[in-house]
């Protein structure tokens, strides 16, 4: 599909991967989320920003189904993939989350073996007919991951034994696997040090070839660094969203002026 449309002035704009209407968040009485809309682009990296507490990780978990594995967690109005709501009874949560990849702020492997960990998820949702299919599945995922060269002659090893960077980046090897079509990270780079954080923040703007990546992050740098948009988030509302460029240089609201310039966070 062509994923790109020109506008009456020629401008490129990339298609709307996911689309939120109206979203609520309750944990409880508490209202995390209010009333957000917003759209994710395809092929965009696409940066949540805000201070602690603005509800970023929350609305993060809606574009995947994630709160739903939280008993006190409400969420209302419309999420769609491609046009569908991903919040019909119909949608089987596990294969949205195939297709809706995530990666946490602490790398998280399975304790097996590198190949088992990129290996889990083709084999759970049958991507693959035979070994050797799945082998190159775990081949490919790593090699997408830029983790595959450092990998490749001890795929039998733990995941665990792996460095913090090299644990991420076999995370989103993991994710990739079941053929996502957005990655949800929250926070991926906070537990990696400056170089492993160097190397993640260049794969994700490889995976922006394939995927539509949406990043929260609490580096402003990191924001202006990684993402082509961005979403500034403050008590529970999307206070702005646009373009990062102008986002850092010429907010429209007096709230994202002083979230950038530091003077709330
Ligand atoms: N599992 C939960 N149970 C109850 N309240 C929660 C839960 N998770 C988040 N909250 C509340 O929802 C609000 C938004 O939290 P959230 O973690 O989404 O914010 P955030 O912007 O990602 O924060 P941070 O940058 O500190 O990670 C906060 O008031 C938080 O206390």
């Amino acid at each position: 599909m062509n994923d790109m449309r020109l506008t009456e002035r020629g401008v490129e704009t990339k298609q709307i991967k996911m689309k939120a209407r109206g979203v609520e968040v309750f944990y409880g009485d508490t209202h995390a989320i209010k009333s957000v809309d917003v759209d994710i682009e395809d092929h965009t990296v696409t940066a949540f920003i805000g201070p602690s507490g603005c509800g970023k990780s929350t609305f993060l978990r809606c574009l995947n189904r994630m709160n739903d594995t939280i008993d006190i967690c409400r969420v209302t109005g419309d999420i769609h993939l491609d046009g569908e709501d991903i919040y019909d009874p119909r949608i089987d949560p596990v294969q949205l989350r195939a297709k809706v990849g995530m990666v946490f702020q602490k790398p998280n492997p399975f304790p097996k073996s590198i190949y088992d960990n990129v290996a889990y998820g083709p084999k759970i949702h049958g991507l693959a007919r035979t070994k050797a299919e799945l082998d190159e599945i775990v081949e490919k995922s790593l090699r997408r991951a830029a983790i595959w060269n450092e990998v490749k002659d001890r795929l039998d090893a733990p995941g665990t034994g792996l460095s913090g960077g090299q644990q991420q980046r076999l995370c989103i090897a993991r994710a990739v696997a079941t053929g996502p079509e957005v990655l949800l990270m929250d926070e991926p780079c906070s537990a990696l040090d400056p170089i492993a954080t160097a190397q993640v923040e260049e794969l994700i703007d490889e995976l922006r070839q394939s995927y539509s990546v949406v990043i929260v992050t609490h580096s402003m740098q990191q924001a202006a660094r990684v993402s082509q948009k961005t979403a500034f988030f403050h008590l529970g509302t999307l206070v702005e969203f646009g373009e990062t460029s102008k986002i850092f240089t010429n907010p429209e609201d007096p709230r994202t002026e002083s979230y950038i310039t530091g003077r709330i966070g």
